[in-house]
């Protein structure tokens, strides 16, 4: 079954990571634009705070991002990161998709991890254990700090990803098979942020330097 206990033939070389990304003006609906920096400032700053910790993870070798956004793209093109266009767009899943049967190309045989780019605490040292503790599965997951969603997905051969982001992602992702990482904490890596209430959590337990700096500037009216 996929999902058990076993590595699968591709396991055992760094994971190349897909970050899927909305453009910025349609992102992060449900979050209250923050005192002096509104919802694209903010979506901007989730995505480059994400970006900013998958590429100081030890353990990945690749980030591809997956986006429709012009602005995303060449932030991630000027830190040497790829990024692939999202069409048709087909949502989420259909995204994530693409970016796992691009990673094939640029590595074959290569592991997969596909995350959300709205972790904002996110630290690579979490990310690694997470990762580690995905490696004796074909496909794994983690829920989301809220217990009802997903944050990240892996499979050990891209093929196998089958994603089901969105909404009630957790159930979904268990009855696909796949496996949940529960022998982590990994506050940073459960926590995406959508509501004002998950940003202020994102504070507390260390902001990345991109939303930092937003917030830091917003509340003293300092241009950023
Ligand atoms: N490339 C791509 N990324 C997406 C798409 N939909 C969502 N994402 C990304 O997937 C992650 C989770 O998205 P959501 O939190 O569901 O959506 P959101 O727009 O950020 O927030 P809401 O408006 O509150 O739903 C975010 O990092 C989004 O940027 C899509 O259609 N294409
Ligand atoms: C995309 C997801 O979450 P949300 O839309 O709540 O951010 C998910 O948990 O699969």
């Amino acid at each position: 079954m996929i999902g058990q206990v076993g590595p699968g033939p591709c396991a055992a070389r760094p994971w190349v990571a897909v970050l899927p990304v909305k453009p910025f003006a349609l992102s992060k609906s449900r979050l209250q634009p923050w005192p002096g920096a509104d919802r694209e400032e903010l979506a901007r700053t989730l995505f480059l705070d994400t970006l900013r910790a998958l590429r100081t993870t030890d353990d990945v070798a690749a980030v591809v991002v997956v986006t429709d956004d012009p602005d995303a793209t060449a932030l991630a093109v000027a830190r040497g990161v790829l990024a692939i266009p999202d069409h048709p767009r087909a949502g989420l899943n259909a995204a994530i998709l693409r970016g796992a049967a691009h990673a094939q190309t640029i590595a074959p045989g290569a592991p997969v991890v596909a995350l959300t780019s709205d972790l904002a605490a996110l630290r690579g040292s979490e990310l690694s254990e997470v990762l580690a503790a995905a490696r004796d599965h074909h496909r794994a997951f983690l829920a989301d700090h809220t217990g009802r969603g997903t944050t990240l997905l892996t499979a050990q051969c891209p093929a196998q990803l089958q994603p089901a982001f969105e909404g009630s992602s957790r159930q979904r992702h268990m009855l696909s098979g796949a496996w949940e990482i529960t022998d982590v904490d990994a506050h940073s890596v459960r926590l995406d942020v959508d509501t004002e209430e998950d940003l202020r959590i994102a504070r507390r337990l260390g902001l990345g330097p991109h939303t930092s700096r937003l917030l830091a500037a917003a509340a003293t009216g300092r241009p950023r």
